[in-house]
């Protein structure tokens, strides 16, 4: 029997990341190739027409799983009945600029937009934060969605994750697909701990762990990890403009294996609220190795933490902390 569409709402959608993200909804890469979605998607006003260029050519790729595309600048028709919610809207950094340079512009949007999610939403709504900077949207979309269950507000942190996956198949000359279990720990910032202390790369003779193949600390410990933190900052370099295609690949991936699981014997990476795992200040959403199921997901809990890893995952939650305390002073 065919299955009933499911509602996924991308807010600013006629930006870049909505234009590469649309049409991999819509054939099926976020949600699976049998699951029919209708599109939601919202921008401001004077993103209309563009937002409008945007819903004709869904129309003329025909896409056999794509059931209906609401267009819309009004927040509250956006929202309404949406079971999967990509919060993509808000303003990039440019060159020069740290993601949090941006959140003057943007949290306030994600206390504005918490309401219509809250009201207008399906109940347990999943909401995944792309807009920068990231977590602390995503922070303050839970605290004035106190409704919402706090375990279906998450942001992106995939895309770290998958950039420190091609980080370690590029140094080992190996398929991306054979490496897993690598960790971003932390903020979507700079400060994020990449960790592959538990990583494992699947070779003939089984798995072995990533550091050992590697075979060099200095590089693990210092160009690996500020590669994949600087990686934003060298697209935006390079394009003139942020992260796009990756982003929308990423944050499919986020919900793909948040809805549907992931694979046995693997976690990906997702900011969360905290619930103080590994000693990180509670409330926090904080990114964590998870596995999912069943539609839910679970912080990968015991995993030896050394010392060099703790320092890392504190100054990243320090961050988090100081960022939490400017979202609420740009709001006051
Ligand atoms: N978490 C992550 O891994 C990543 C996050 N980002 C962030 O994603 C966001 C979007 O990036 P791009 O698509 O490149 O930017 P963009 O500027 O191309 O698109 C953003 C869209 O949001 C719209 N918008 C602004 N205010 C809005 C509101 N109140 N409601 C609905 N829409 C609104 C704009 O009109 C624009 O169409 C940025 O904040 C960027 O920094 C980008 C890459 C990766
Ligand atoms: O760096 C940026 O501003 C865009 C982004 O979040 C990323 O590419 O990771």
């Amino acid at each position: 029997m065919a299955k009933d569409p499911v509602r996924v709402l991308v807010t600013g959608a006629a930006g870049q990341i909505g234009y590469a993200l649309v049409p991999m909804i819509a054939r099926g890469v976020m949600l699976g190739p049998d699951q029919p979605v209708i599109l939601h998607m919202l921008d401001i006003p004077p993103a209309a027409e563009s937002l409008n260029g945007v819903k004709m050519e869904l129309i003329d790729a025909a896409f056999p799983l794509l059931k209906g595309v609401v267009a819309t600048t009004d927040v509250v028709e956006a929202c309404t009945g949406v079971n999967i919610a990509v919060m993509v809207g808000g303003f990039p950094r440019k060159e020069g600029m740290e993601r949090k340079d941006v959140m003057s512009k943007n949290v306030s949007i994600y206390k504005g937009q918490a309401s219509a999610l809250e009201k207008y939403a399906a109940a347990n709504c999943k909401v995944l934060v792309v807009a920068n900077p990231a977590n602390t949207n995503a922070l303050i979309l839970k605290e004035f969605a106190p409704s919402i269950p706090g375990k279906n507000i998450t942001c992106l942190t995939r895309l770290d994750h998958n950039r420190a996956l091609g980080q370690i198949a590029e140094r080992l000359n190996i398929q991306v697909s054979d490496v897993k279990n690598v960790i971003i720990w932390g903020n979507h910032s700079s400060t994020q701990y990449p960790d592959v202390n538990h990583a494992t790369v699947k070779t003939p003779a089984g798995e072995k762990p990533a550091r050992e193949l590697v075979a060099d600390d200095d590089w693990l410990k210092g160009e690996f990890i500020t590669t994949v933190q600087q990686r934003g900052a060298a697209i935006i370099k390079a394009r003139k403009l942020s992260s796009a295609l990756s982003a929308a690949s990423a944050a499919c991936d986020h919900i793909r294996d948040w809805v549907l699981g992931t694979p046995e014997g693997t976690w990906v990476s997702m900011g969360v609220y905290s619930d103080g795992s590994y000693n990180v200040p509670a409330g926090l959403i904080y990114s964590f190795p998870v596995t999912c199921r069943d539609g839910e997901w679970t912080i990968v809990q015991g995993l030896p933490i050394d010392e060099f890893s703790r320092k890392k995952m504190d100054a990243t939650a320090e961050e988090l902390t100081e960022e939490k305390a400017l979202a609420y002073s740009c709001l006051s």
